[in-house]
């Protein structure tokens, strides 16, 4: 099978790293293009890059040139394009890509509460892809070009916080409250300039900015529904789910763990047990499609006291799979737990790249 061709826009960074290592072998798609600010254009990857990851730099990158982030040169041939660029310079970037006619899939954050922008964790809500697939069927029926878009992957924290909350909501209903305090890696900074070793090692540092407003905001979108039109999206109102978040950064590498509470609109709630088992019985479509990526266990109950930990159950399915531990009463709302997702992974790049593999086939790219 003749493989799509990917670009990766802010290939240098902390996501467009993880970008580069998952797209190492994968049977859908093949690195092509990459792309950074002009400090890296013209290098080889290789020199262009300092390379932070614990997997080797893929043999298959070292030597493609790094190029300006423009919709020409090698991202000409893309069939999608991957972007992990700084949000300051992203939004320009990016639109200028899907002006050009270009499937984008993005981790900045500029996009995210656009009306007609999917935000999308693809094991989570990937039916809010429905609204590009139309968009592209029908340009295919009126025999005009392939539109560009943009898809946007969430925020990290809010991708693992969004991962218990969609089954428990199907299964019982409105989530009335929820509370999330979470504890996040490092590798979330990124690596421009990055969080500096000195106010990180023997400390905790309890402010992101901009953090609590997203996880409250993006989940409002994420479990909401797409409109009648399928052309864009019914929040959740303030009415519907309140979410309170607090932030921190821990001496973590990757992973972030996170501390919820939540209390069910439905009285009397359901049981312990039946929280349980619906997390592990929920399976993602991502899965049902068939899709290289799509985690075979999509959440991992864990019954040990301890668990999870971000050393020790970040990589769970290759770091697409979500660990939720410690499931017990809550005495002020209903239950609580702790939930731990890979913030590059399912977080960030992975989800990119499962939003690319059901794209695929779903015959959108
Ligand atoms: N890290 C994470 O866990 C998550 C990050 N995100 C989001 O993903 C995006 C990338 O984050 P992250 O990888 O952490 O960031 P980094 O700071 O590690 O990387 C930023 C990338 O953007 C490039 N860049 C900077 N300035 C320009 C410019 N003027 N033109 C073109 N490219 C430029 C950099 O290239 P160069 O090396 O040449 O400077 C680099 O490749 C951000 O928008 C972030 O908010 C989303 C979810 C999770
Ligand atoms: N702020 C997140 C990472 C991030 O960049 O998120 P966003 O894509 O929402 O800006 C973290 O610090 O871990």
């Amino acid at each position: 099978m003749v493989k799509k061709k990917a670009g990766v826009l802010g290939a240098t960074g902390s996501v467009g790293q993880r970008f580069i290592l998952l797209l190492e072998n994968h049977p859908d798609f093949e690195l092509h293009a990459l792309g950074a600010s002009s400090r890296s254009a013209g290098k080889a990857y290789k020199d262009a890059v300092v390379w932070k990851q614990t997997g080797l730099l893929p043999k298959s990158a070292e030597n493609i040139q790094v190029e300006e982030c423009k919709p020409e040169g090698r991202f000409a041939d893309c069939d999608i394009v991957f972007s992990g660029l700084d949000s300051d310079y992203a939004g320009e970037i990016e639109k200028n890509f899907r002006d050009a006619g270009f499937a984008v899939v993005s981790n900045a954050k500029n996009y995210r509460r656009e009306p007609d922008v999917p935000l999308v964790v693809p094991t989570i809500n990937p039916e809010h892809l429905s609204i590009v697939e139309k968009r592209v069927t029908d340009a295919k029926a009126a025999g005009k070009q392939k539109p560009g878009f943009i898809v946007c992957i969430s925020n990290c924290s809010t991708a693992g916080l969004v991962a218990p909350l969609k089954p428990l909501v199907d299964a019982f209903g409105p989530i009335e409250l929820l509370t999330a305090t979470t504890l996040q890696a490092i590798s979330g900074a990124g690596f421009s300039p990055g969080t500096p070793g000195i106010d990180i090692l023997d400390n905790v540092v309890p402010y992101i900015s901009g953090e609590e407003d997203k996880m409250e905001w993006e989940t409002k979108k994420i479990l909401g529904k797409v409109n009648k039109q399928n052309d864009g999206f019914d929040l959740l109102s303030d009415d519907e789910i309140k979410v309170s978040a607090q932030c921190n950064r821990v001496a973590v590498s990757d992973g972030h763990t996170e501390c919820i509470s939540l209390k069910f609109a439905k009285r009397p709630p359901p049981s312990l047990e039946q929280v349980k088992q619906v997390l592990r019985d929920y399976e993602c479509d991502a899965a049902k499609l068939g899709c290289y990526s799509a985690p075979s266990q999509t959440i991992h109950v864990l019954e040990e006291n301890d668990r999870p930990q971000p050393r020790l159950d970040r990589n769970r399915d290759n770091g697409y799979g979500v660990s939720v531990g410690r499931i017990r009463p809550d005495p002020v709302l209903d239950y609580k737990m702790v939930v731990l997702s890979h913030n590059t992974v399912i977080g960030a790049a992975g989800s990119g790249i499962l939003i690319a593999e059901i794209l695929k086939a779903k015959n959108v790219i």
